[in-house]
């Protein structure tokens, strides 16, 4: 089962979106491209500008962006609509466990032509919540621990995956991974600890 967060698609996603392609093309472009950096800074900072003079108080964005019960659409991993996030879309498999197919680009670049450790943590730190969200119990992340196995390939399909291992109390034990090609080059095992934080209202 898709776990679906178009479904309540609204018009944020497109720009978020835009703005994704804008990231990935300016750190492709660098300095060593034609491309008119001052004027480009220009108009983005005019895109800005009209975005801030609109934006709503921010205690009524929090209160929005917490809407509901279930998965968030704001997060840097999966959300939709925030450009920092790739953004990873989650399929639930019939033993518990999620899955999902991202590839990663230029932004995301650690060692050359790999993906960041750290990007790599976010998505997995953030898959394992998710796979706590899937199995029913979900906590607050207090230990992750990563195994980098092998360099993360950019610009080649991955998978990551989690699944909850355990629910012990307020303990509650999740792993994950991240392969390429099948190869396996990260590994992850959290410890989170079941503590809902008051959803802004
Ligand atoms: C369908 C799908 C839906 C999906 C929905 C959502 C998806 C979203 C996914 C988002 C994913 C993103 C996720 C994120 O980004 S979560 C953000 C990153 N994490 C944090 O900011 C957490 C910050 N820390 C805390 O808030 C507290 O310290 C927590 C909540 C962790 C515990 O504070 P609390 O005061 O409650 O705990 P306690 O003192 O009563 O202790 C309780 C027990 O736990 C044990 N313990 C505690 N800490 C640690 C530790 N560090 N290592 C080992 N053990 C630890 C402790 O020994 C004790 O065990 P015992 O003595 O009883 O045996």
């Amino acid at each position: 089962m898709t776990m679906d967060l178009q479904t309540e698609r609204c018009g944020v996603d497109g720009a978020a979106a835009a703005a994704r392609r804008v990231i990935d093309a300016l750190v492709r472009a660098g300095d060593i491209s034609g491309a008119d950096m001052a004027g480009i800074a220009d108009r983005l900072n005019a895109v800005a500008d009209d975005l801030e003079a609109q934006a709503p108080p921010l205690r009524d964005r929090l209160v929005n962006m917490w809407r509901g019960d279930g998965n968030t659409r704001h997060d840097p991993a999966a959300g939709p609509e925030n450009p920092i996030a790739p953004p990873l879309a989650y399929t639930g498999r019939p033993d518990g466990s999620i899955e999902s197919d991202v590839t990663l680009g230029l932004p995301y670049q650690g060692p050359p032509s790999s993906v960041h450790g750290g990007v790599s943590a976010l998505l997995l730190d953030h898959t394992l919540g998710v796979a706590n969200g899937w199995a029913g119990t979900s906590g607050m992340t207090a230990e992750l621990t990563l195994r980098y196995h092998h360099p993360t390939p950019l610009f080649e399909p991955l998978t990551v995956t989690a699944r909850q291992v355990s629910v012990d109390g307020r303990k509650i034990r999740t792993t994950g991974a991240i392969a390429a090609a099948g190869r396996t080059c990260v590994t992850a095992e959290g410890l989170f600890i079941a503590k809902p934080l008051p959803r802004p209202r």
